[in-house]
């Protein structure tokens, strides 16, 4: 499968936990699970959960290496976290040694398209069973952004009393219609075409994790010597890196499972989910995201009552990946 982590390929730093069938939330299971996961610290110190968003994995921190192309997603907010026993597991439908479209159906062949859908929920189903193996009662903070943060909300709605402390970043209670619209279109891409289809879906993509500002400020309509509009060129980059390390089918499961989320369903709504939060929670946004717009995390924070803290940036939604000093802080702030 292109782009996923397969059998036999260097593990680098990853971890595998196999767990048993999983029932899942829109009808169906998979026969079996395993879910590939870092960790970085003494387990005798406080347990903090952290979870990558769309096309994160595992390597939250460190170098790239073997069965690591990329360095951590997450490195420069290390030091933030001393103290504590850092877990990052590759979420379900993942492509980077968790159970997903690349890995084999009972069959004995990849379940490609044929991959069921997943929710959020299952995602963390996925996450709680690892806490169990791992001797997780209780974490000291489960940390989001993005799709990250919408498993980070439904750990603290799900099970209010294993998580102390919420850290929910550049993230919604629901899926918007600019999202559904957005992702669906990306997934009309990918349906056309699996690899270059990837590649213009991340190129629309990029374009709504970034500011009109900033792409204006960088690019403006400069052409360059190749002919390309700098723009163009920039986002076709982004496009073939994400190509070449991503699976095309798991990009439509993980799109699939962001258009389906919604925090309050089967509670009676947003606002009734989120009332079942006991954790001291941390909500923040980027003020450029023209994605998951503020107002949506202006509507958690209402809801949990807390202030919202607003990280200023150009970067749009990227910012909560770009800013590491201003989220680093923030972070910082949660766990002291
Ligand atoms: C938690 C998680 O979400 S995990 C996933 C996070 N990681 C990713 O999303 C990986 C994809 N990367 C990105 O989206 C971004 O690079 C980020 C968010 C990680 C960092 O953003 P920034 O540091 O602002 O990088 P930026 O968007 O400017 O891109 C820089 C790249 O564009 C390239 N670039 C810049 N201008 C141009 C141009 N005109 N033509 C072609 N390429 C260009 C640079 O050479 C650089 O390439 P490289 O990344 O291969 O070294
Ligand atoms: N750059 C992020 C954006 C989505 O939050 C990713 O690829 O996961």
């Amino acid at each position: 499968m292109a782009g996923a982590w397969r059998e036999g390929d260097p593990s680098g730093a990853r971890q595998f936990l196999d767990l048993g069938p999983l029932e899942l939330e829109r009808g169906g299971s998979l026969p079996g699970v395993r879910v590939a996961y870092e960790t970085w610290g003494d387990p005798g110190d406080p347990p903090v959960l952290v979870e990558h968003a769309l096309t994160g994995d595992s390597h939250l921190f460190g170098d790239t290496g073997p069965g690591h192309p990329t360095p951590g997603w997450w490195a420069a907010l290390e030091q933030r976290v001393t103290g504590h026993f850092v877990v990052c597991a590759n979420v379900l439908g993942g492509c980077q040694g968790t159970t997903g479209p690349a890995s084999d159906a009972p069959d004995g062949g990849p379940w490609g398209s044929r991959f069921p859908e997943v929710t959020i929920a299952d995602q963390v189903a996925v996450e709680v069973a690892l806490a169990d193996a791992l001797g997780i009662d209780r974490w000291y903070a489960v940390i989001g952004g993005s799709m990250g943060g919408m498993r980070a909300m439904e750990w603290a709605v799900a099970h209010p009393e294993r998580v102390a402390r919420l850290f929910f970043l550049a993230s919604g209670a629901v899926a918007t219609a600019d999202q559904i619209g957005t992702q669906t279109t990306q997934q009309a891409a990918v349906a056309l075409d699996p690899v270059g289809g990837l590649e213009v879906a991340r190129r629309i993509a990029h374009l709504t994790y970034r500011s009109a500002f900033e792409l204006q400020t960088r690019f403006g309509n400069e052409v360059q010597p190749d002919g390309r509009f700098a723009v163009t060129s920039y986002l076709e980059h982004h496009g073939a890196k994400l190509a070449g390390r991503f699976d095309p089918d798991s990009y439509v499961v993980l799109t699939q499972a962001m258009n389906t989320w919604d925090v309050g369903r089967g509670r009676g709504g947003v606002e009734a989910a989120l009332a079942r939060v006991t954790a001291r929670s941390l909500v923040a946004g980027i003020d450029s995201d023209r994605l998951y717009r503020i107002e949506e995390q202006q509507r958690v924070a209402d809801a949990l009552g807390v202030p919202l803290r607003v990280v200023e940036s150009p970067y749009g939604h990227d910012g909560f990946l770009v800013e590491t000093a201003a989220v680093g802080a923030l972070l910082r702030e949660l766990l002291d």
